[in-house]
């Protein structure tokens, strides 16, 4: 897949690592908020093994306020200036605003992930314009009141049915088919066993035919099974990590990269060895 100046076969499962310049951001609290940590976070993570960083802004987890574009700006602009051209690993926006999208983009960013799949006002006319890969994700609701009450009656059937409504409308808007990965959304308007549903049906998803980007890591899937708190899940974040990969997912998003890169190179060796 191309992002930008760098070619990057998504043959064999990638990671990304998380950098959160939010004061809220629901693992790390906002101790990245400051600019040069957030800095050697990036370096440390490429180091790692990420081949993405994915930076944001706005933090999405439930009960997230909204917040305000140019406060979102200031805070991931300068990060990403700061970063491009510097790190080996892509460098990716997690953002829904389409002026966040394009100041990102024009600062070195070579892929947009939208947890509101281009939903938000122009977001799919910019997407097009910029003609970068972008992450179209599932979510039910919105991060202030998704875990409410989440309901489906079929929900692998539900969220394949929106993802392809998301891929018609970017192909609507010119956005060629190569740009496009998708994303079941883990946690955005999902119960415990919609969850498990989804990573256990996760080849129902891939069947769709597009790349696909998974981010489970330390969230309350794997709090509310294993009964652990967000600091003591990184074996369960590692467990379905590693499903994830095994199953198809080619983009893993996560806060512990050296740890789960060992996971995924495991799941490429077993890959690799004849039928
Ligand atoms: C920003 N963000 C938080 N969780 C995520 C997930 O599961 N997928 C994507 N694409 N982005 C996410």
């Amino acid at each position: 897949m191309q992002f930008k100046d760098k070619q990057l076969s998504l043959s064999s499962p990638r990671v990304m690592g998380i950098l959160n310049v939010t004061p809220d951001s629901f693992s790390d609290g906002g101790q990245h908020n400051a600019r040069d940590s957030a800095i050697d976070r990036a370096h440390r993570m490429a180091e790692q093994g990420a081949d993405f960083i994915d930076i944001g802004g706005e933090s999405t987890r439930p009960g997230a306020a909204d917040v305000a574009e140019q406060e979102e700006l200031d805070r991931v602009i300068p990060v990403i200036e700061a970063l491009s051209g510097q790190l080996d690993a892509v460098i990716s926006i997690d953002t829904s605003k389409a002026a966040v999208m394009k100041e990102a983009v024009n600062a070195g960013a070579a892929l947009i992930n939208d947890v509101r799949a281009l939903q938000e006002p122009d977001a799919l006319a910019m997407a097009s314009e910029l003609n970068v890969p972008v992450c179209l994700m599932h979510m039910q609701g919105q991060p202030r009141s998704m875990q409410q009450a989440p309901h489906y009656r079929d929900v692998v059937r539900e969220v394949n049915d929106f993802l392809l409504a998301r891929v018609k409308a970017c192909h609507n808007a010119g956005i060629k088919e190569q740009n496009i990965i998708l994303d079941p959304g883990f946690g955005f308007g999902k119960a415990l066993s919609h969850n498990y549903q989804l990573l256990r049906h996760l080849p129902q998803v891939a069947a769709l035919g597009y790349p696909l980007l998974v981010g489970m890591s330390r969230k309350s899937m794997i709090g509310n099974l294993l009964s652990r708190d967000v600091e003591k899940r990184l074996a369960g974040s590692v467990a379905v990590a590693t499903i994830a990969a095994h199953l198809g997912a080619n983009i893993i998003r996560v806060h512990d990269v050296e740890e789960t890169a060992d996971a995924v190179n495991i799941v490429k060796y077993i890959n690799a060895l004849e039928e």
